[in-house]
């Protein structure tokens, strides 16, 4: 079937990127598509392969790839796919200003990519994910035919969706008998309602605080130091207060963030206007 296609000049994508805003689940869709079709992803960090590379990009990139084209030679088009995903990729593919004139590592990077999607002798028998918050920083010339055609949007989860990761995250503290009995599905509706603007892993980062409350409690409910090795001694119980609790640690640190954000901000228009 898949050598039929081949033979009709149809050409499979070959780069996928999914963008949105940071921490709403775009490398674990890869991993768990990966997972799920049991693909081993060989998964690279763009700035650091960016940082670690110097005078020797091109060689790592063509190391990369060098297992799919010893397959691809050998086994033609029954070759296994061969997966590998960029994380933070426009720090590897960004628009070059005019003012930077583009490094010699990046451009050896990416030369050598676009060597092995689109180039003339182009493997079949790669997939490559990428993952940025910053779809608008990449060149948009890497966003063509061949290369990394399909974008995929992951935006910030809506109120159902919300609901669903509480779920998700607080599925197994129940299972194992770690939740209190009387949070209710109501419970949960609230979070997630409250909960406006929170990606999944907020959601997550929310749920590991309140499971932290929990076992500090149960760690000061113990009497002796030996209870306190012992977890099967360990009385955990999430609370409804430890969930609220958490939620405001999350606000608490959220606005401060914010501020921060506020105040660079203005120092740098500052800065511009003492210059101007
Ligand atoms: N839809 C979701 N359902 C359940 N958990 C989620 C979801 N989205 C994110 N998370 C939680 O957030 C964590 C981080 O998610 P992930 O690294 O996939 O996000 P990302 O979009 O790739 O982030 P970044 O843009 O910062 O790299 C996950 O390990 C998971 O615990």
């Amino acid at each position: 079937m898949i050598s039929s296609i081949y033979f009709t000049g149809f050409k499979f994508v070959r780069g996928v990127i999914l963008y949105g805003p940071p921490g709403t689940g775009k490398t674990t869709i890869i991993r768990e598509l990966c997972e799920y079709f049991k693909y081993k992803p060989k998964v690279i960090n763009g700035p650091q392969l960016l940082n670690s590379l110097i005078g020797k990009s091109e060689e790592a990139v063509r190391l990369l790839f060098e297992k799919a084209k010893k397959d691809q030679k050998n086994k033609g088009d029954s070759s296994p796919l061969h997966v590998i995903v960029f994380e933070e990729i426009d720090a590897l593919f960004s628009k070059r200003t005019s003012s930077e004139g583009g490094s010699d590592t990046r451009n050896g990077i990416v030369n050598q990519l676009l060597t092995m999607m689109d180039g003339y002798d182009a493997l079949n028998n790669i997939l490559i994910f990428g993952t940025t918050n910053r779809l608008d920083m990449i060149d948009p010339a890497l966003l063509r035919g061949g290369r990394f055609e399909l974008q995929v949007k992951i935006d910030l989860p809506n109120v159902q969706e919300r609901l669903e990761i509480f779920n998700y995250h607080l599925n197994e503290p129940r299972k194992n008998g770690f939740l209190a009995s009387n949070i209710s599905t109501d419970n949960f509706q609230q979070l997630a309602s409250v909960t406006n603007n929170y990606s999944g892993a907020d959601i997550a980062e929310l749920v590991r605080l309140a499971i932290s409350y929990a076992i500090d409690r149960s760690f000061e409910d113990t009497t002796t130091s030996l209870d306190k090795l012992n977890l099967e001694h360990a009385n955990i119980c999430i609370q409804w207060n430890d969930l609220i609790t958490a939620f405001y640690q999350c606000e608490q640190a959220r606005r401060k963030r914010e501020n921060e954000l506020k105040t660079n901000k203005n120092n740098a228009n500052d800065d511009r206007t003492d210059h101007n």
